[in-house]
C-alpha cells in the first residue's frame, strides 16, 4: 500500500521468556490505542448535529437542505468503510488511524475556522462527504488490530468491550459542546473546533501507543501464543493479501458474510431510525418537552453500553463463541420492545422512556456482534474489508433508508405505517440472522464429518 501506511515488518522472535510479559504489556497498550482512537473519530462524527440549529438560525438553511448534508456522512462512511477497509487490510493500523483521524479533525477545523464551509449546502455536503470518507478508516483499522491480537476465544468480549467506545465518544459531544459555549463567549462553532482539538490530541496518542502485527514486534502470531486456531486457519494467513485474493476467494463467494451484511442493513435501519426520529416522534406523538427528549436521546446511547457487554458476554459463554444466536434473541427482545414504543398511548412517558431505553440497551449489541462476526468469517488479512462489507449495507442500505424512507413513509402514511417499517425490519434482520446461524451450523457438521472419516 503507500509506503507510509505499508505493513510493519516481521522481527526476528523474541526470547521465549519474554513472549509472555510482552504480549501482555502490549495487549494493554493497543486496547488503550483502539478504544481512545475509536471514541475520539466519534467526537469528530456526530458533532455537526450540535451546531445544525444554529445553521438554520443564522444562515437560514431549511431542515431538508441540512438533512441533504448530512446524508454526505452516511453515503460517504459506508462506502468508506468497505472500501478504505480493503486499504486497511493492507496497512499499518499505527499510521492509517491517526490518519483518518487527523483528517477528519481537519475537516472539523474547516468548518469551525473558515467562514465559506458553511457558506452553501454544496460546501456543506463537500465536506461532510470528506468527513465520512476518512471516518471509514477508524473501524477496520481497529478491527484489524483485534484479530490480530485476541485470538478467537476472547474476542467476544474485547470487540464487545472496545465497541462502547462509540457511546463514550458520542455521548462526550454534547458536554464537550457545553464547555465550548462557555470557554468561548457563547461561540457554536465551538461545535467543531473543541471536540476536533481533542481529537487530533486522540490522534497524536494513538500515534504513539498503536503497533501493528505482533511478528513485527518480535511475538508470535497469537493464534501459536494462545494455541486457538480458527477452524479454517492455515499458514497462509499469516501472509498479507492482495485486493483480488481478498475479494475474489474471501469476500465475494462468501455466503454467511452476505447473510449477516443484510441482516446489519435492517439493524442499522432501527439503530438511526428510532434514534434519529425519537426527538420528532416523542414531541409530536408522545407530547414530550424538549429536554425531556433530549434525555430521551442520551439514555437510548449510554443504555447501549451495559447492553453491548451483556450480548458479548452471552455470545462467548452461553453461546459457546456462535454469534448469530445471541444477535438473534436481542432482535427478537428489540422486536418487544419497539411495539411497546409504538403503542403505548400517550401520557405514559415512563414506559416511553423504558421502551427506547430498552431499544438503546438491546439493538447495540447486535451491531456490536454483526461487525465480530464479519472479522471471524474471513482471514485476519481480509478482516477489515469484511466488516467494510456490512458497514457498507448498514449505512448506505439502513442509516440512509432510516432518513429518507422512514421520514417519507411517516409523511404518508403516519406514525403507524413508520413503525410497520421498523417491525418488518426487526423480522428481516432475524430471518437473515436465522439463515446464518443455518449456513453455519451447516458448516460445522461437514468439517465434523470430515473429521470423522480421517480419524476413520
Ligand atoms: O457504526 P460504526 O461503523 O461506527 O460502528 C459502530 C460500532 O462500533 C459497531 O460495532
Amino acid at each position: 500500500m503507500f509506503g507510509l501506511f505499508k505493513p510493519a515488518m516481521h522481527r526476528a522472535r523474541l526470547p521465549d521468556g519474554q513472549v509472555d510479559s510482552t504480549y501482555q504489556r502490549l495487549r494493554w497498550q493497543l486496547f488503550a490505542g483502539i478504544f481512545f482512537g475509536y471514541a475520539g473519530y466519534y467526537l469528530v462524527r456526530k458533532n455537526f448535529s450540535l451546531a445544525m440549529p444554529y445553521l438554520i438560525e443564522e444562515y437560514g438553511y431549511s431542515r431538508g437542505d441540512l438533512g441533504v448534508a448530512l446524508a454526505a456522512v452516511s453515503i460517504a462512511y459506508g462506502l468508506s468503510k468497505f472500501l478504505m477497509g480493503s486499504v486497511s487490510d493492507r496497512s499499518n493500523p499505527r499510521y492509517f488511524l491517526a490518519a483518518g483521524l487527523s483528517m477528519s479533525a481537519i475537516v472539523m477545523l474547516c468548518f469551525g475556522f473558515m467562514p465559506w464551509a458553511t457558506s452553501s449546502i454544496a460546501a456543506m455536503f463537500i465536506l461532510l462527504f470528506l468527513n465520512g470518507w476518512f471516518q471509514g478508516m477508524g473501524w477496520p483499522a481497529c478491527g484489524r488490530t483485534m484479530v490480530h491480537w485476541w485470538s478467537r476465544k476472547e474476542r467476544g468480549e474485547v470487540v464487545s468491550v472496545w465497541n462502547v467506545a462509540h457511546n463514550v465518544g458520542g455521548g462526550l459531544i454534547g458536554p464537550m459542546f457545553l464547555l465550548g459555549l462557555w470557554a468561548f463567549n457563547d461561540d457554536w462553532r465551538s461545535a467543531f473546533y473543541v471536540p476536533a482539538f481533542f481529537a487530533l490530541l486522540v490522534a497524536v496518542f494513538t500515534l504513539l501507543v498503536m503497533r501493528d502485527t505482533p511478528q513485527s514486534c518480535g511475538l508470535p502470531s497469537i493464534e501459536e501464543h494462545k494455541d486457538d486456531y480458527p477452524d479454517s486457519y492455515d499458514a497462509s494467513h499469516e501472509k498479507e493479501m492482495t485486493a483480488k485474493e481478498i475479494f475474489f476467494k474471501y469476500l465475494f463467494n462468501n455466503k454467511l458474510l452476505w447473510f449477516i451484511a443484510i441482516a446489519n442493513a435492517f439493524v442499522y435501519l432501527i439503530r438511526y431510525g428510532v434514534l434519529d426520529w425519537a426527538p420528532v416522534y416523542l414531541s409530536e406523538v408522545k407530547h414530550f418537552t424538549v429536554d425531556k427528549s433530549s434525555w430521551a436521546y442520551f439514555l437510548y446511547e449510554w443504555a447501549g453500553i451495559p447492553g453491548t457487554l451483556l450480548c458479548g458476554w452471552m455470545s462467548d459463554k452461553f453461546f459457546k463463541g456462535r454469534r448469530a444466536p445471541a444477535g438473534i434473541l436481542f432482535m427478537a427482545l428489540v422486536t418487544v420492545a419497539v411495539l411497546v414504543y409504538w403503542f403505548n398511548p400517550a401520557g405514559n412517558p415512563t414506559v416511553d422512556m423504558a421502551a427506547l431505553v430498552a431499544i438503546g440497551f438491546l439493538i447495540y449489541g447486535p451491531v456490536m456482534l454483526i461487525g465480530l462476526y464479519a472479522l471471524e468469517l474471513a482471514p485476519k488479512k481480509a478482516a477489515g474489508t469484511a466488516a467494510g462489507l456490512t458497514g457498507l449495507f448498514g449505512y448506505l442500505g439502513g442509516a440512509v433508508a432510516a432518513n429518507a424512507i422512514l421520514g417519507y413513509t411517516v409523511d404518508h402514511f403516519g406514525w403507524d405505517g413508520g413503525f410497520m417499517v421498523l417491525t418488518a425490519s426487526c423480522g428481516m434482520s432475524i430471518f437473515f440472522l436465522t439463515l446464518a446461524l443455518i449456513g453455519e451450523s451447516r458448516l460445522h457438521r461437514e468439517k465434523e464429518a470430515g473429521q470423522l472419516e480421517q480419524n476413520a
